[in-house]
């Protein structure tokens, strides 16, 4: 693994791994900024929830509903493994990617994978008034962020090649740090 400051080469992944994906947090901006690297990397754009969306005709608290969320992450699974055998992808995925081991052996296998490292203040202040997120309906959702983050910091680091951290910085900034590592990381 690298961090973003400091990137070393590790060309490892370079000829069987052209899918780029950014995991981390609810709020930590995979879909924001990853839309935006594609664009500037020419690469297709793909967020795993949208594709599950697209799939199923549906929106994620209307799957979480119905098949609870046991049936969104089996969806969340064949989406994943159906999408990293793409190339020329950027790949944002939902928060929760990393709970599965089978998703975990195949991004850190097939993929450049970026964490975006986000604190949860942060994250509570960009999620706060968003309804769509159904993990966070719940009394104490700031509460549910820490928990959440204190759980997946170490699966997301596990998958990770590059780690950006983030803070209060704009998405360009954050844009920035994941070209500057991705420079060392991988050919675009
Ligand atoms: N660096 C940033 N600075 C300020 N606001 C940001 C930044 N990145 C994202 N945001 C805002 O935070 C909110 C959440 O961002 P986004 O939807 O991209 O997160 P996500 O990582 O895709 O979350 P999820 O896992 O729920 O899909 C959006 O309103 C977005 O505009
Ligand atoms: O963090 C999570 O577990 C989730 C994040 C979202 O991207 C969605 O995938 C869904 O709301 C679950
Ligand atoms: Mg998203």
């Amino acid at each position: 693994m690298v961090s973003a400051g400091a990137a070393k080469a590790d060309t490892s992944r370079v000829r069987r791994a052209p899918c780029i994906v950014l995991v981390g947090m609810m709020g930590a901006g995979k879909t924001t900024v990853g839309r935006e690297l594609a664009r500037r990397l020419h690469r297709r754009f793909v967020d795993s929830d949208h594709e599950i969306c697209a799939r199923t005709g549906v929106s994620v608290p209307v799957i979480f509903d119905v098949e609870g969320e046991a049936g969104f992450r089996r969806r969340e699974s064949q989406v994943i493994d159906d999408l990293t055998q793409q190339t020329d992808l950027v790949l944002a995925t939902g928060g929760g990617v990393v709970l599965a081991e089978e998703n975990r052996t195949v991004l850190r296998e097939r993929c450049t994978v970026i964490y975006l490292d986000v604190p949860p203040a942060v994250l509570w202040e960009r999620t706060r008034h968003d309804r769509n997120r159904p993990l966070l309906q719940v009394e104490d959702p700031r509460g549910r962020i820490e928990a959440l983050y204190r759980e997946r910091d170490p699966l997301y680091r596990s998958v990770a090649h590059v780690v950006v951290p983030g803070g209060r910085g704009s998405a360009k900034s954050m844009l920035r740090k994941i070209e500057k590592a991705l420079e060392h990381t991988c050919e675009n």
